[in-house]
């Protein structure tokens, strides 16, 4: 379903205007205080705003504001999932009524719902833990259990509040390849600070500061491209698209890139190297030596970044010290070498 958010809330001056297309995940990106759990807030119908005007599918949610007369539709009854940081499963119910649970009070038979449930279940990798109470599984296994729940209740809008991040980050790549399945077709409004999180789930980034969109447009440009300070510290990293060949992103330049793969991508498959501008060295010359991805590239622009100097070329940056930069006597318009181990790459499906 498509969703229409236009919301103010004077007292947190929260003020914020959002679309999302039918299927499409938007990535809501901002720092602490920016405004991001009240938009969720309102959207789950857990906040009445000053002055909105909500719709999903064209439905309206929440409607207020002067002259306009008031929708408020509550939380149950808007289509809407919400999936938080921590699962908060019904610790004396099994995973599998857990998951059954939307569906049965919505009126399907018990068995209709635990079939659901366990379908859900399968769907995110934890079918046997069904019989198993909430405090008899892992964190992770947890929060997969919290994700069917999520779909089971088969919502035209999943709310996501950063699902990665109460969780060890040894489970997070796998649980964020779960999502990237499950979450394709879906209408997925994710809040997350994690960049990562934008650019393998999100076809686009709203950048929230101080209660404003400040930012907003294609995952890849918003991160690449960063127009807020808030995402350019974030983000600006570098990503180069291509295809998986021969265990290395083949790029339709012709370039050859070697990175460690985050996940199990198959010939041909469009990916994305992604890598920080720290973890590319500056050279005059291709150095020798063992073989490593080398970037013939052409700087744009040197500026100061937080005590380096971050080089630019159309696409990249470069964060290397002051002394390198004058030793290496750089200039925007001379052509140098950006070179960057593979081990500092990392490869996603896109
Ligand atoms: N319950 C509340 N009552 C009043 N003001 C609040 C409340 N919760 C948040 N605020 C204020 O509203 C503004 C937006 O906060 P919000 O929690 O939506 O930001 P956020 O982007 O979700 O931050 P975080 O990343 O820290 O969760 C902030 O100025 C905050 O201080």
């Amino acid at each position: 379903m498509s969703f229409r958010y236009d919301a103010a809330v004077a007292a947190r001056d929260v003020d914020v205007a959002l679309e999302i297309e039918r299927g499409e995940t938007l990535a809501l990106l901002g720092p602490n205080g920016a405004g991001k759990s009240t938009v969720l807030a309102v959207a789950a119908g857990l906040l009445r705003p000053d002055s909105a005007r909500v719709e999903l599918d064209g439905r309206p949610l929440t409607v207020s504001g002067a002259g306009r007369r008031a929708v408020h539709v509550p939380p149950h009854d808007r289509q809407i999932a919400l999936l938080s940081q921590e699962p908060l499963l019904f610790p004396h119910l099994s995973v599998l009524d857990n998951v059954a649970f939307g569906p049965r009070s919505r009126g399907a038979s018990r068995a209709a719902a635990r079939a659901t449930a366990r379908h859900w279940l399968a769907e995110v990798g934890v079918e046997e833990l069904a019989d198993r109470r909430p405090a008899q599984v892992s964190g992770g296994q947890a929060q997969r259990a919290a994700v069917a729940r999520a779909l089971a209740a088969d919502p035209g809008l999943l709310l996501l509040d950063e699902p990665m991040a109460a969780l060890d980050v040894a489970v997070t790549p796998d649980l964020r390849r779960t999502l990237r399945r499950v979450l394709a077709d879906r209408t997925v409004l994710l809040v997350t600070h994690d960049a990562l999180d934008a650019l393998v789930l999100a076809d686009r980034v709203a950048v929230l500061e101080g209660g404003r969109v400040v930012d907003h447009g294609e995952t890849a440009r918003v991160l690449s491209q960063p127009r807020s300070r808030f995402t350019a510290q974030l983000a600006g990293l570098n990503m180069v698209t291509g295809t998986w060949q021969d265990g290395a992103v083949r790029t339709a330049s012709g370039l050859r890139l070697e990175g460690m793969p985050d996940g199990d991508p198959q010939p041909g498959d469009a990916v994305v190297a992604v890598f920080p501008p720290r973890a590319v060295s500056v050279f005059r010359e291709p150095p020798g030596g063992s073989p490593r991805n080398v970037l013939r590239v052409t700087p744009t622009q040197l500026e100061p970044h937080a005590g380096q100097v971050r080089v630019r070329t159309a696409e990249l940056s470069a964060d290397i010290t002051p002394q390198a930069a004058a030793e290496l006597d750089l200039a925007p318009g001379a052509r140098v070498c950006f070179v960057v181990k593979a081990a500092e790459i990392t490869v996603y499906a896109v």
